[in-house]
């Protein structure tokens, strides 16, 4: 699975999006070394701290069913820039991901930026923080 392919499962992800309240669809795609790609939309609530992002919906299917091994996520929504991941994601994606794993940001476009999980979140709260 290539880039191209892994936007492509992204963009069909997004289409499932539940976005009653911002009308904000986002998709992303993660894909693991195995070869799976699991798909994630954003899934919004009327008690709206209850929305959960696209990436973290991904995440979360992978990790609850056993896959743990990660190449890349890529994610996309109608934006002006590749979406930027908001600060949640980076933190969870950072614990759950490995620092060299490659995160692929695009929007409709078709602008792509190709970046590490390292370099999300420089100086990410870790497990190793919790214990001295
Ligand atoms: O990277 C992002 C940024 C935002 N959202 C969602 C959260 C909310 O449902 C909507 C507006 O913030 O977009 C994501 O899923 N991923
Ligand atoms: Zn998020």
């Amino acid at each position: 699975m290539n880039t191209d392919q892994l936007i492509k499962e992204a963009k069909a992800a997004r289409e499932l999006a539940y976005v009653p309240y911002s009308k904000f669809k986002v998709g992303a795609a993660l894909l693991t070394k195995e070869g799976k790609v699991y798909r994630g939309c954003n899934i919004e609530n009327a008690a709206y701290s209850m929305c959960n992002c696209a990436e973290r919906t991904a995440l979360f299917k992978a990790y609850s069913e056993g896959d743990k091994q990660y190449e890349a996520i890529a994610v996309v929504a109608d934006t002006k820039r590749p979406v930027p991941p908001c600060g949640a994601c980076r933190q969870v994606i950072s614990e759950l991901c490995p620092s060299d794993m490659k995160v692929i940001l695009t929007n409709l476009n078709g602008n792509i930026e190709e970046l590490t999980v390292a370099k999300l979140l420089p100086g990410a709260f870790s497990p190793e923080d919790l214990h001295e």
